[in-house]
């Protein structure tokens, strides 16, 4: 028993790592799924598909480790995203409708407008925005055909991809979702640690469809599905796997995800600071029945402005091209690039917002663009570390005296030495990029690890954590302000209200 599985189903993949004894990553399989676009602003997920890429997956990496030498297995997940099926056939009644889809903005206006977001934002410590689960719940109960009486009669399940998944891997036994999968549903009381009733009858969802909410290195059941039986013993959303995975276990301790979008999570311990910059509360996790809070910046179009230079734009093939473009730029140009491929995520939360450019010139290239593209990214977080500080610097005194200054940074993105250079330019934080980058699946397998006695404790982990590269502000402060401010002025030029 000297191996745990990391199961990583994400937004574009499935994935699955198998780390030994050591917590060293020794196998792994991946497998990309088809994204449904079924009108625009609208983003689904065949169900069969992330299952399918999953058990795949799974298997073919507990097939290389002989699944009689996995002690147990932790699950992460593209959060949000929302599924319902039928107790009974275990059939789904829709595709999954995934949290990039922007359908239920009207309801969510309209909840507003009744002064809703209040309430919302008490208990949940979320916004009322078509990002998160329950106004999708809501639509599916609507929508489909006989949803709202099959789910009154108690016949229907939801659950985000984390429930489906263990669902499906204990066969129809287990429907139990952890603390940070439901603290982003917008229907738990992040406070009391529960659903909230109030919330769920304001919306119509019945609590009978509701999965019962453990800690994240709870038990979740088991399966025989990958061979033997293997119990489940870990379950995080994504962002707070990676947040565990990079160790910031510490109040004040921060780390930022650059992949399709970008997610910044900072500790602020035992207690929920609700944020005065339109930042989200959420749970870091809860582990031994203790729930650890955070305040979290999500930016949607981090990565994805670099897949836009490259398919949208063509003037780079591949992702790793874009820095060594962003060099080639004019210094004497600024050019300026807001992203809001689909809106604007924090701290902005302007749905209706579209993406501009600045300060184009006769002489304006494709360097300059690929430079505005990454620089845009470093912008961005600069936006979410001065909500950030802004709002913990109220915590009360719980950040007080905390170490706030490093940033720790991981995803795809985070291997562009450019980019990361200009986060800690514009920041004047340093930023400390790890030796292992897999910090998300890292987390969830620290947490079955660590709940079957194979990995040590939070204070044990947080030792193996190491430094790959340290990224230090070289940006002289004039500099700095003056960039920083032309970015906000451009950004208070796109917005649509
Ligand atoms: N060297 C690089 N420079 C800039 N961007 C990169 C680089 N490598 C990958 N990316 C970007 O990182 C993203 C992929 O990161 P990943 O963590 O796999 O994302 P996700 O989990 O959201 O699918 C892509 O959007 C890609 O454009
Ligand atoms: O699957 P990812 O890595 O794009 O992460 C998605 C986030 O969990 C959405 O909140």
């Amino acid at each position: 028993m000297s191996h745990i599985l990391a199961i990583d189903q994400g937004t574009t993949s499935s994935r699955a790592i198998g780390f030994d004894a050591r917590m060293h990553p020794v196998a792994q399989a991946q497998e990309e799924f088809p994204q449904v676009y079924p009108q625009s602003g609208w983003v689904e997920h065949d169900p069969e598909d992330i299952w399918a890429s999953t058990l795949a997956t799974a298997r073919k990496v507990a097939g290389e480790l002989g699944p009689e030498t996995i002690a147990a297995i932790g699950i992460t997940n593209q959060r949000e995203t929302t599924l319902i099926w039928d107790r009974e056939t275990g059939k789904p009644i829709h595709n999954a409708i995934v949290w990039q889809d922007r359908r239920t903005a009207d309801t969510c206006a309209a909840l507003r407008a009744e002064g809703f977001e209040d309430v919302v934002r008490a208990r949940t410590g979320l916004l009322l925005d078509p990002y998160f689960s329950a106004t999708k719940v809501k639509w599916l109960l609507d929508h489909v055909e006989g949803a709202r009486a099959a789910a009154e009669a108690g016949r229907l399940a939801f659950g985000t991809v984390d429930t489906y998944l263990v669902w499906r891997l204990t066969e129809g036994r287990v429907h139990a979702t952890d603390a940070t999968n439901a603290s982003r549903t917008l229907l738990y009381d992040i406070h009391r640690g529960e659903w909230d009733a109030e919330i769920c009858d304001r919306l119509g969802v019945p609590m009978s469809l509701l999965p019962e909410v453990r800690d994240c290195d709870g038990d979740f059941g088991s399966t025989t599905l990958l061979g033997g039986e293997i119990p489940i013993r870990g379950v995080a959303g994504d962002q707070q796997a990676a947040t565990i995975g990079q160790a910031c276990f510490a109040p004040g301790m921060m780390k930022s995800t650059y992949g399709t979008g970008c997610f910044a999570l900072l500790n602020t311990g035992a207690q929920a600071v609700i944020s005065q910059n339109r930042l989200l509360t959420t749970i870091a996790y809860r582990i031994g029945g203790q729930t650890i809070y955070a305040l979290e910046g999500s930016i949607f179009v981090a990565g994805a402005v670099v897949q836009w230079l490259r398919d949208g734009l063509g003037i780079i093939g591949k992702a790793s091209e874009a820095g060594g473009m962003a060099r080639k730029a004019d210094p004497g140009q600024e050019l300026i690039l807001v992203p809001a491929f689909t809106g604007l995520g924090a701290p902005y939360w302007d749905a209706e917002a579209r993406g501009a450019v600045y300060g184009i010139t006769r002489n304006t290239g494709p360097h300059e663009f690929a430079r505005a593209a990454l620089e845009s990214v470093g912008f961005q977080t600069r936006d979410l570390m001065e909500a950030m500080w802004a709002d913990a610097g109220r915590g009360e005194g719980v950040l007080r005296g905390a170490e706030m200054a490093t940033l720790r940074v991981d995803g795809g993105m985070s291997a562009s030495d450019y980019t990361m250079q200009f986060v800690a330019d514009i920041t004047g934080a340093p930023v400390d990029r790890p030796k292992v980058v897999e910090t998300t699946a890292l987390g969830a397998a620290w947490l079955a690890g660590q709940a079957v006695g194979l990995y040590p404790d939070a204070g044990g982990f947080a030792e193996t954590w190491a430094v790959d590269t340290r990224f230090t502000p070289q940006m002289d402060e004039a500099m700095r302000e003056a960039r920083y401010a032309r970015w906000r002025d451009a950004v208070s030029r796109t917005l649509s209200r």
